[in-house]
């Protein structure tokens, strides 16, 4: 009697968390799925358990190793990768080399960069329908924890999205651990990022230390709590940005006009309803001034300016102007300088780019 092997139930288990990612995206079958794969645990993982799918027919099945040139015997770890992905009979299997330019930031933000460009140049190139990333339940705990310690509010306290376009992260809601076990089961000999473990690095004295330090404090689960913040918090910031964009459709003033709703603004400033922001809850009235800095060109306020921005609304206080993110300001248009009343600017918050402002 032929008996077959056992499948180990975490690679069931990742197998349903990567159809069940495929099939909220509504990638089609036949379709080329891409595995951005850097040769470590998480996206090897991803690999063996997505050639699956390879060896059904349901879909085709490639994958992507990106190499950054950053670290010595970086092109020996890229072709030790594609020859296991090959091994599992994906294909197409590529390694990207990529130039880092490291100039005005971190290395780890230029890297990132980098890979996007290289894995969006695969996707256009083979008309891939989905990319998957193998970010963990851990590498979620880790994000949020960081969100934490900086004091970030809900939407950065989501931490990354399951599916943004083309990306997905099927593995959100396996622990690393199991996909140690699923390299482990498959016979994978996965690549160990020595900056993993590098203590000058803020990510990885949270997940070496940090986070086995809370474990022991506060018992086991911490990973899983915070993962649990995460889509509590991301449902809240989605349903929040979505009536922000419409509270901001409706408080949106043209320079020329006192109608609220219009569409077009000067290209170099915006007005927004000085009535209509006072009797929004803060958490809607500082997302609509944040889109509105975003829309002339800025970049995401600070809460504390927003703050600033809102004490402008308050009659009695200063009429500004304050700054806001990058090179917006806000101020208010009171009465008596030179604004007649009527004009359709009086009884507004006015953001400009540009403004110079005395601090
Ligand atoms: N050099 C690379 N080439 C292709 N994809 C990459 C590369 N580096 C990272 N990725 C993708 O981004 C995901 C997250 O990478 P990151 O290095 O932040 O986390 P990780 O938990 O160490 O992942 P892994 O164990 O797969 O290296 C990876 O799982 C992989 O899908």
């Amino acid at each position: 009697m032929s008996r077959r092997p056992r499948l180990s139930p975490t690679v069931g288990t990742a197998r349903n968390l990567i159809r069940a990612a495929l099939e909220d995206a509504q990638v089609s079958e036949g379709s080329l799925i891409l595995v951005a794969c850097s040769g470590g645990t998480d996206s090897l993982a991803l690999a063996v358990t997505a050639a699956y799918f390879a060896q059904t027919g349901q879909y085709r099945v490639g994958a992507v190793v990106v190499d950054h040139g950053l670290q010595q015997g970086s092109a020996d770890v890229a072709e030790a990768a594609r020859s296991q992905l090959a091994a599992l009979g994906l294909a197409p299997v590529e390694v990207r080399r990529v130039e880092v330019a490291t100039a005005g930031m971190g290395p780890e933000a230029a890297a990132r960069i980098a890979r996007y460009g290289a894995l969006d140049a695969a996707v256009e190139q083979h008309r891939a329908a989905a990319v998957l990333l193998g970010h963990t339940l851990d590498d979620q705990a880790e994000q949020v924890l960081l969100g934490l310690s900086r004091g970030s509010g809900t939407r950065s306290l989501s931490g990354m999205p399951p599916r943004r376009g083309v990306y997905l992260r099927p593995f959100l809601a396996l622990r690393r651990i199991q996909t140690e076990e699923i390299c482990r089961f498959t016979g994978l000999d996965p690549w160990h990022d020595p900056t993993n473990a590098d203590p000058s690095l803020m990510r990885s004295r949270v997940r070496t230390r940090v986070l086995p330090f809370l474990e022991d404090e506060l018992g086991p689960g911490i990973a899983e709590s915070l993962y649990r913040t995460s889509r509590i918090l991301s449902q809240d910031a989605a349903y929040l940005d979505e009536l922000a964009e419409v509270e901001y459709g409706r408080l949106r003033k043209t320079a020329g006009s006192s109608e609220p709703g219009k569409e077009e603004h000067d290209g170099g400033s915006l007005l927004l309803s000085e009535e209509g922001l006072r009797a929004l809850p803060p958490a809607l009235r500082q997302r609509v001034l944040a889109l509105a800095v975003v829309e002339l060109g800025g970049i995401q306020p600070s809460f504390e300016r927003l703050l600033a921005a809102e004490n402008l609304l308050r009659r009695t206080g200063s009429a500004g102007p304050v700054q806001l993110g990058g090179s917006v300001s806000a101020y208010r248009q009171v009465r008596g300088a030179g604004v007649p009343q009527g004009h359709s600017s009086y009884g507004s918050l006015v953001l400009r780019k540009n403004l110079t402002i005395r601090e």
